[in-house]
């Protein structure tokens, strides 16, 4: 392993100085090249403000998952630059790259990505144990998130014995297992009926209140966007509207 073995679960002091915790400018993503290329994002810039939810919504092929891709240090802009937390994050390789997805970022997918042989308290031990945290703070962590999504009594189930929905809260307390700045949600509620995903959406609307996180989700699900602090809208790789409040509940 390398020189980033955290043990310790203790929160990082949230610096809330005002400052984006992501900032994105004029970035460009292709795919492939020549006549055969795949512009996907073709100069798009916005910032994340902290402690905010933000929605990024757009159709399908829009570029969402591709723009939460390089947010999240998964992959590398063909042009422009993506900063989170003050990090330009083509300054850093890819140890630090993977310290920063495990310790800052945490990942929520439409498919859940649940390990199907792991217990629900186990599932969300995992990025504990990447870190090295001691099992006993593990399974105490474990059992404190599992509450906090509501699922304080399903700590030993597997995913298979758990509903959708369910599985998708597990994955929630996972993501905030390594107390995260960022909480990157690609189509979270994409497989789930509407109530169902529409609970999903106000835990990630409460959990950026009592977790003190930042949230950066991508849906196309328009009766979910009203949830957001904030709308980005992608169409064809470029941002339409960047700068839509939704009004405060
Ligand atoms: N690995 C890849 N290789 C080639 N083209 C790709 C690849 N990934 C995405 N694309 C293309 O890039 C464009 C943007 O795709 P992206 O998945 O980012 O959109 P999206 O808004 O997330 O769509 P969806 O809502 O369906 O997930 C699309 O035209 C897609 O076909």
């Amino acid at each position: 392993m390398t020189d980033h073995q955290e043990t310790a679960t203790v929160p990082a002091a949230r610096k809330d100085d005002g400052t984006p915790i992501v900032v994105v400018d004029d970035v460009r993503h292709s795919f492939g090249s020549g006549a055969q290329a795949v512009h996907a994002l073709r100069g798009v810039s916005f910032e994340v403000r902290r402690g905010e939810l933000t929605a990024l919504k757009g159709r399908s092929g829009s570029g969402k998952t591709t723009l939460l891709n390089l947010v999240g240090g998964l992959d590398t802009p063909t042009g422009g630059r993506i900063s989170v937390d003050g990090t330009d994050l083509a300054t850093l390789g890819e140890p630090d790259l993977l310290a920063l997805r495990r310790d800052r970022i945490g990942f929520v997918f439409q498919s859940f990505g649940l390990i199907p042989v792991l217990t629900a308290a186990e599932n969300v031990g995992v990025p504990m144990r990447l870190r090295r945290v001691p099992a006993q703070e593990r399974e105490e962590r474990a059992r404190t998130l599992l509450a906090l999504v509501g699922l304080a009594d399903h700590a030993e189930q597997r995913p298979g014995e758990l509903s959708g929905g369910q599985q998708q809260r597990v994955a929630v307390a996972r993501a905030l297992a390594n107390d995260p700045d960022l909480i990157i949600a690609d189509e979270p509620t994409g497989q789930l009926d509407s109530e169902t995903g529409r609970s999903i959406m106000e835990l990630l609307r409460a959990v950026v209140r009592s977790e003190a996180v930042t949230i950066l989700v991508a849906t196309h699900d328009p009766n979910l966007i009203e949830l957001a602090d904030r709308v980005v809208e992608l169409r064809d790789g470029r941002i339409v509207d960047a700068s839509t409040p939704t009004p405060t509940p």
